[in-house]
């Protein structure tokens, strides 16, 4: 039975290199953004405007213990996923936990034309992006490096490069 977790900074690549990762490896993809998006039947942003950042924790804590209990699953976590309540614990206790490692330039360029469904990004200028990726991933990365594995995320531009990330991943969990 495999149960992994993919977690970093967003734009690592959790949603992108999770769903290719998943399909060479013939498991159920679970991208938890979405899976709470269908439950509630809300987009992550309008989560945010009517509960607060608070009130989207508490629902990503109990829909992370929801699919935890699914097997012969990938899912991709939030950024913000293990850095709240004792979330990072559990994905370790549960399953395999992958850091997707991507340096704050190319998070920057990434995040740049995709923050606008990232409520705490969407309304940032280019200068406060730069900071609020580098300072966030300061808080973060304490969360972050308790993962089992390390996985540098930085080639997932095309199709090509993808398939090769996924084949690196494979190595490194076979290991
Ligand atoms: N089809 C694609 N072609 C090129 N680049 C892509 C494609 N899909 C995703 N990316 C890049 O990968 C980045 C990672 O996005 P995503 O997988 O949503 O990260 P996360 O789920 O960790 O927030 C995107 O912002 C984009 O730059
Ligand atoms: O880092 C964060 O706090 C968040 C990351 C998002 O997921 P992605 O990392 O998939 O963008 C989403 O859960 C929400 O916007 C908050
Ligand atoms: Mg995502």
């Amino acid at each position: 039975m495999k149960r992994i977790f993919l977690i970093g900074y967003m734009g690592s690549g959790k949603t992108t290199l999770g769903k290719a990762f998943a399909r060479a490896m013939q498991l159920q993809f679970i991208d938890l953004d979405w899976y709470i998006e269908e439950r509630f039947h809300k987009t992550v942003q309008e989560l945010f405007a009517e509960r607060g950042e608070n009130g989207f924790r508490e629902i990503e804590r109990n829909m992370l213990h929801e699919v935890g209990d699914f097997e012969d699953v990938l899912i991709a976590a939030g950024g913000g996923t293990p850095c709240f309540f004792d979330n990072m614990d559990y994905m370790n206790s549960v399953g395999d936990t992958v850091f997707l490692d991507v340096n704050p330039e190319v998070l920057f360029r990434r995040l740049k034309i995709a923050k606008a469904k990232r409520p705490l990004l969407a309304d940032k200028t280019d200068d406060e992006l730069m900071n609020v990726i580098t300072s966030a991933l300061q808080k973060r990365m304490d969360f972050y490096r308790q993962a089992k594995y390390t996985f540098n995320a930085e080639r997932l531009e095309s199709y090509e490069q993808i398939g090769e990330s996924v084949k690196k991943l494979k190595l490194l969990l076979d290991k």
